[in-house]
């Protein structure tokens, strides 16, 4: 099949058409290559948005192709002799090959740091063209163009709404001039050094994880001798099951910890004891004594001094504290609930801003069962590694609304996951990262997966 020239090749995102990626193989004039994107832009642009159609488009005497996939269109120009069958061959093998290339798509980030390291969905040296994008300014709240307001965050709201319309978290402040101080939640200042990891398939997300807990646990055993892994509970555990095959990891040298558990029976259905031992604590060799189980048979409040006099116990050679104050617990895994809850740090509730304590009782979780302990914020962030755990489709809304959309302060734990001195990597598959619109990332330092407001301390 032959083929006279391709004059151009063009990735943009379906959505808004923004240029992700664009070769011109001839000498177009900066007009040229207006004209030319927005004749691409035009030749899909009456296309349903989940549409797998090819679509044929004109300019000047070139003939355009388009071939939508996910996201993304690709486009290529045509001239002379053109054939419209192998232009759509050549972009089907672009796709291919971009496929393969991004199976596991590694972006990192830094929030404010220009410099960003590993594998950038944006090729280099291409041109992100703001066309059509509104200006972010740095002070203020920032909703990216995909998000649900595109006036703003509604004046007058304690949480927010779902993009399923469902009514995520309620405020439980009831506001000045009543009978309380409501909570005050800032976003943590500074650096924050952040992976989001999009593997394939779940199966392929928990290898990737058990290669991050293998190397952080090597790493803490080399630099100190022990390892402090807190674990949480829910769909996380399935995740962890690969570990059990791992024989590079040096499982006596481990301590147990949770980053949050329900103030249940070590027995009951409810514990993430349980759940931990049932997914993992049987299978690897590590001593029962450095798994630190909640106390049974006390309330949230006793219960959780009891949980932080355990960790306290491990002593500096095992745990060392901050210089706030705070535990430096080598590696948190979390997961994410729907309404945006890590471990058990609920949507705008007391818990869900620091706290000069280790782990914070819970008397009345929104989700049952309603006693807990949790590990606090503030040691969350004072951890060397945090992972954020959400793998399959119904973790997308949550994960694209943590990414991608500024809530309030306090209204998506999540975002509040911002270690200090270590770093936070999201571990997603393709299904829970089907919501996000990785494309118009802009990982330069101007925006960033975490559209981040400086928002002033209250
Ligand atoms: O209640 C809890 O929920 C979260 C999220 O669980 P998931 O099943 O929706 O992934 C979990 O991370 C936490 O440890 C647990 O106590």
């Amino acid at each position: 099949m032959a083929i006279d020239r391709v004059g151009a090749v063009v990735i943009a995102t379906r959505q808004g058409g923004n240029v992700v990626y664009e070769r011109f193989y001839e000498p177009f004039s900066e007009p040229e290559k207006g004209e030319l994107r927005e004749a691409m832009h035009q030749a899909t642009a009456h296309q349903p948005p989940d549409s797998a159609d090819e679509a044929l488009g004109q300019y000047r005497s070139g003939r355009i192709v388009a071939v939508p996939t996910g996201e993304l269109c690709f486009y290529a120009v045509g001239h002379g002799e053109y054939n419209e069958l192998a232009l759509s061959e050549i972009l089907n093998a672009l796709i291919n090959i971009y496929k393969q290339l991004y199976r596991v798509a590694v972006i990192q980030a830094n929030a404010t740091s220009k410099s960003h390291r590993g594998k950038s969905l944006r090729a280099n040296g291409t041109q992100q063209v703001p066309a059509r994008k509104p200006e972010a300014s740095p002070r203020i709240n920032v909703i990216s163009p995909v998000s649900q307001w595109p006036e703003g965050i509604p004046p007058a709201m304690g949480g927010h709404f779902m993009e399923s319309g469902a009514a995520a978290p309620l405020s439980q402040s009831r506001g000045p001039g009543i009978d309380t101080t409501p909570p005050i939640y800032t976003y943590p200042h500074g650096d924050v050094d952040v992976s989001v990891v999009i593997h394939e398939t779940s199966d392929h997300a928990a290898k990737g994880l058990a290669d991050l807990v293998a190397q952080a646990s090597a790493a803490a055993i080399k630099a100190h001798g022990a390892f402090t892994v807190a674990l949480s509970g829910g769909s996380l555990v399935k995740s962890l099951a690969p570990l059990a095959d791992r024989s590079d990891i040096d499982f006596s040298r481990w301590h147990v910890l949770f980053a949050d558990e329900r103030n249940v029976a070590h027995d009951s259905p409810d514990s993430n004891l349980l759940a931990a031992r049932e997914g993992l604590l049987s299978k690897i060799p590590v001593p029962a004594k450095q798994v630190l189980a909640i106390r049974e048979g006390v309330g949230a409040a006793l219960a959780a001094t009891h949980y932080a006099g355990l960790l306290l116990n491990l002593g500096p050679g095992v745990l060392p504290v901050t210089d706030d104050g705070q535990p430096r617990i080598d590696l948190v895994l979390l997961g994410v609930g729907p309404d945006g809850h890590v471990a058990s740090i609920f949507p705008n509730t007391p818990e869900a801003r620091d706290s000069p304590d280790w782990v914070l009782p819970i008397t009345n979780s929104p989700k049952p069962p309603p006693e807990r302990i949790t590990l606090s914020l503030s040691a969350i962030n004072a951890a060397a590694n945090v992972a954020i755990v959400a793998l399959g489709q119904g973790k997308a809304e949550i994960v694209q609304r943590v990414l991608e959309v500024q809530s309030l302060p306090g209204a998506l734990p999540a975002q509040l996951v911002r270690p200090k001195h270590g770093k936070l990597t999201w571990v997603l598959d393709a299904e829970s990262a089907k919501e996000l619109h990785v494309a118009d990332w802009d990982l330069s330092g101007r925006k960033s997966p975490f559209h981040r407001s400086a928002v002033p301390n209250l």
